[in-house]
């Protein structure tokens, strides 16, 4: 049988994910970057990279994108930032609809790439993935099932979040917090206070969007040797690029790149 051929792929981005965008035309002779006019997209096939939504035009032009082509988007864990619009008359499947009817999400998971990084830890470690509450249990447990699992409890009072261990035991292991995103961090820091309390013998964290508002980031940079300990390693994807170049070099910050992962769903 023939095999399908491979798509070129128009890649189009905003400024603040131009390293990105880089990137992920790096990983494939079939992405070509371009830049955009809003104002008059004819392209054939047009794909469009976001830093996270503040970055959608509000134009009427970009509204009138979306009705005329059918648009694919990308969604790491809940954040969409990447949509392939496609002429109407080429769009296929139609599972899932988000701006309107002629969107196609399709939904990646950053999840493997934190598992390539979990090998490469010394075997000493002892690694459990924690989980800060239901959600994100329920959001990443089936892929990280073959590690021990600490499950807790959270709930906000205003600012505060109060979280209690409600499944698994820490104690005396590597414990990595696995969570969609950070903002404040309130989650993480008391996350890992809870499982310091209950013997952990290192904490880190994975998160796939550092959104660090009002650089929050700070609240995890090690300064001093309590900083230090509190997380050992903090690992977030390239999502959200603001963050990215914040906390360059900064321990216990490291990125963890989307953009193979991102080229390889442009061929979908
Ligand atoms: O605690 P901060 O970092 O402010 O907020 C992040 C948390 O808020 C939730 O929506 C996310 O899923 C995450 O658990």
């Amino acid at each position: 049988m023939e095999r399908p051929q491979k798509k070129q792929v128009l890649l189009f981005y905003c400024e603040e994910a131009e390293d990105l965008a880089r990137k992920v035309a790096a990983h494939s002779d079939l992405v070509r970057l371009q830049s955009i006019n809003w104002s008059s997209v004819g392209a054939e096939e047009i794909l469009f990279v976001f830093a996270d939504m503040g970055c959608v035009p509000s134009s009427r032009s970009f509204c009138h994108i979306c009705t005329s082509y059918a648009v694919r988007c990308l969604i790491y864990s809940g954040v969409t930032f990447l949509f392939q619009l496609v002429p109407l008359n080429e769009s296929k499947r139609k599972e899932r609809f988000y701006f309107n009817d002629t969107i196609l999400p399709v939904f990646e998971t950053g999840i493997p790439l934190l598992k390539q990084r979990l090998q490469q830890l010394p075997k000493s470690d002892k690694i459990v993935v924690a989980f800060p509450d239901d959600g994100a249990w329920k959001r990443f447990h089936k892929l990280l099932d073959h590690f021990p699992m600490v499950i807790c409890n959270k709930v906000r009072e205003g600012d505060k979040r109060i979280v209690r261990i409600k499944e698994g035991d820490p104690a005396g292991c590597h414990v990595v917090i696995v969570d969609d995103l950070v903002q404040s961090g309130g989650t993480l820091i008391e996350c890992q206070k809870v499982l310091a309390a209950h013997g952990a013998a290192k904490v880190s964290a994975y998160v796939t969007h550092g959104v660090f508002p009002k650089r929050s980031w700070e609240r995890f940079v090690h300064k001093n040797e309590e900083s230090e300990k509190a997380f050992a390693h903090f690992w977030i994807t390239d999502s959200c690029p603001s963050t990215v170049k914040a906390i360059a070099s900064k321990a216990p910050f490291e990125v963890l790149s989307l953009a193979g992962s991102i080229a390889d769903a442009l061929q979908i």
